[in-house]
């Protein structure tokens, strides 16, 4: 990355180089013109021994002007290239190394940002506004210093303007860092409004909620537009100035008029003031450019700081003990662990998972079942304590030996653009065609595959929809595939009409068989036939023994199991701490 990053420099140097070069050349056929009209104006009799050179000149350099401008265009591109390939091969790099858990709470959407919007961001910066400013700064300096060859006092007035417009431009954009981020979190707002009210539209209708998300959708874009009104007022005068101060007709006036002041007090001529009238408005006028680009600068440096922190994200440490796990016997000593570093989620977890049995976490909603499952594929390292896989710290065990032996089956499939067959060899892309319909008869799902258009070798795309239950059969066929000795399933079967419940129960009695196998259960009956059950209760288990047990102890899990009856049975008044029944299991 430094020896692409030196390149970049160095590239990006010559094409400021090249476009400075051609800024001025482009200035050079003015000062001919300039020259070509003061010998008009005095009627020079040098003019016809001047004309020609002077032509040749103006050609000449026009030309330059754009082989030069053309050439910085193409190396600034090259370099940015190399920048983007660089950068977004160290995203890709990094985020493939970052904690599951990260990603997980994170979203795809600050990934796809950082790689995809944020790159792009730059490349406007490097490749086109650098070049821009480089050549709205450097322009005007060759045409002062001409006219400050002429005349100083009138090269001083032409460029009045320029230090005006600087000091308004300035006074306009104080304070933009800050506005602009109140701009970005303004946008956000709004867009997950919009996210928020298109994603859930079906639950939200169905509550007959969408007039409140509809009005908070209207808040934000109102808030936004409350905002950028107030922005626009407080700048709109000061930056109007300075379009104004800057701009050719008034440049031309000051200098037409305050010129004719001096020739008819005798301090130049007419001729002499051609030059000016000529150059002045370039000389300032690239204050007008220079303005708007700020924003682009400004924007590219947010884009730069949320790159640098994301690849600042620490990654899980590697061990420099490294350790394989001898069996699939799951323990966890005294685990604690926090997403904040303040309140623990999970304390003083001591949990043992036999290999060939299975084990049930149940308890209420947000009480960190999830969580302590998520434990075991390593998303979040503990922040106490031990988690350990057939005698290995799971810390300890290196990422690809890790993956091989603890499988999941979250809630949320995900299906890949590929096809059928291919998404249930991702986790063992060797695996022949017969292994694969084995593992999907075994999930009971082959039938279903069948009737696609293509079978096993139809794309999942969104033509082809399955059905949640249908998804969480694949998720289950991919798992028996890859054959992990350990395996945690999150609430396999909330998508299930009885139907497919019990197809999925089936495939999850082929699935567990000979495994250890941790399902975090939101509905207890789906798991009264687990060898334990763990109840917990605000990140501590409070509980732990068989059904017929937990409910002889009339305890927690034995109110839990009367409160989803009832539920069942239709008498909702006593489910509320049934976590089945619970608003976020409705909502996901
Ligand atoms: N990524 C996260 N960052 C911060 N806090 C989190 C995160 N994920 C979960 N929590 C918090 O940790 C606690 C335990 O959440 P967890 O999802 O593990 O509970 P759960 O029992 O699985 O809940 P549910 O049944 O609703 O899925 C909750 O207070 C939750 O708000």
């Amino acid at each position: 990355m430094r020896g692409i990053l030196r390149q970049v420099r160095g590239r990006l140097a010559l094409a400021v180089a090249l476009q400075a070069a051609g800024a001025l050349a482009g200035v050079v056929p003015f000062i001919a013109v300039a020259r070509i009209a003061v010998h008009l104006t005095d009627g020079s009799p040098a003019l016809g021994e001047e004309l020609w050179p002077l032509v040749t000149l103006a050609c000449l350099s026009g030309l330059a002007a754009l082989l030069l401008g053309s050439a910085a265009g193409l190396v600034s591109h090259l370099a940015d290239n190399d920048l983007q390939l660089a950068l977004r091969r160290r995203l890709a790099g990094h985020t493939g190394r970052l904690p599951l858990g990260w990603i997980t709470s994170k979203g795809a959407g600050e990934i796809k940002r950082a790689v995809q919007d944020d790159v792009h961001a730059l490349h406007t910066l490097v490749a086109h506004t650098l070049l821009d400013v480089t050549a709205v700064l450097t322009a005007p300096l060759l045409a002062l210093a001409y006219l400050f060859t002429l005349d100083w006092r009138l090269a001083l007035l032409s460029a009045l303007p320029l230090a005006l417009g600087a000091y308004l431009f300035s006074r306009a954009m104080a304070g933009a860092a800050a506005r602009m981020a109140e701009y970005g979190a303004a946008l956000g707002r709004i867009s997950s409004a919009a996210v928020e009210f298109s994603n859930g539209i079906a639950v939200v209708k169905t509550f007959g909620r969408s007039r409140q998300v509809h009005e908070r959708f209207l808040a934000a874009t109102d808030g936004f537009s409350d905002f950028f009104t107030s922005w626009v007022r407080t700048t709109l005068v000061t930056s109007t100035a300075a379009l104004l101060v800057v701009s050719p007709a008034v440049v031309l006036l000051l200098l037409v008029v305050v010129g004719a002041v001096f020739v008819t007090g005798g301090w130049t001529s007419a001729a002499d003031l051609v030059p000016f009238v000529l150059l002045g408005p370039a000389v300032a006028a690239p204050m007008g450019v220079v303005g708007p680009r700020i924003q682009q600068i400004r924007a590219g440096q947010a884009a730069a700081t949320r790159i640098s922190a994301l690849l600042d994200t620490p990654l899980l440490p590697s061990s420099a003990t490294p350790a394989v796990p001898r069996g699939s016997r799951v323990s966890m000593r005294e685990v604690s662990f926090s997403y904040d570093g303040r309140t623990d989620v999970l304390s003083g977890i001591d949990l043992d998972l036999e290999p060939g049995t299975v084990t049930a976490l149940v308890g209420p909603s947000g009480s960190g079942k999830s969580t302590l499952a998520a434990l075991l594929p390593r998303f979040h390292d503990v922040t106490a304590g031990a988690v350990t896989i057939g005698g290995a710290d799971v810390r300890d065990i290196p990422a690809a030996d890790l993956y091989r032996h603890v499988g999941f089956v979250l809630q949320d499939v995900r299906l890949l653009r590929a096809s059928v067959a291919d998404n249930i060899r991702l986790g063992r892309p060797s695996a022949g065609d017969d292994q694969v319909e084995r593992a999907a008869r075994a999930a009971q799902i082959h039938d279903r595959i069948t009737e696609l258009p293509a079978g096993y070798a139809t794309e999942v795309t969104t033509g082809v929809s399955f059905s949640g239950g249908e998804r969480q059969r694949l998720s289950i066929a991919r798992a028996l595939l890859a054959d992990a000795p350990v395996l945690v399933l999150d609430e396999a079967t909330a998508y299930a009409d009885p139907y497919c419940e019990a197809l999925i129960q089936d495939a999850l009695s082929t699935l567990a068989a000979g495994r250890t196998l941790l399902v975090i259960a939101h509905r207890l009956a789906t798991v009264r036939h687990a060898d334990r059950i763990v109840v917990l209760d605000g990140g501590r288990i409070v509980e732990q023994g068989n059904h017929v047990d937990l409910l002889a102890a009339e305890g927690r899990y034995a109110r839990l199991w009367r409160a989803q009856e009832a539920a069942q049975a239709g008498t909702t008044s006593t489910v509320h701490d049934s976590p089945a029944a619970s608003p976020e299991r409705t909502s996901r």
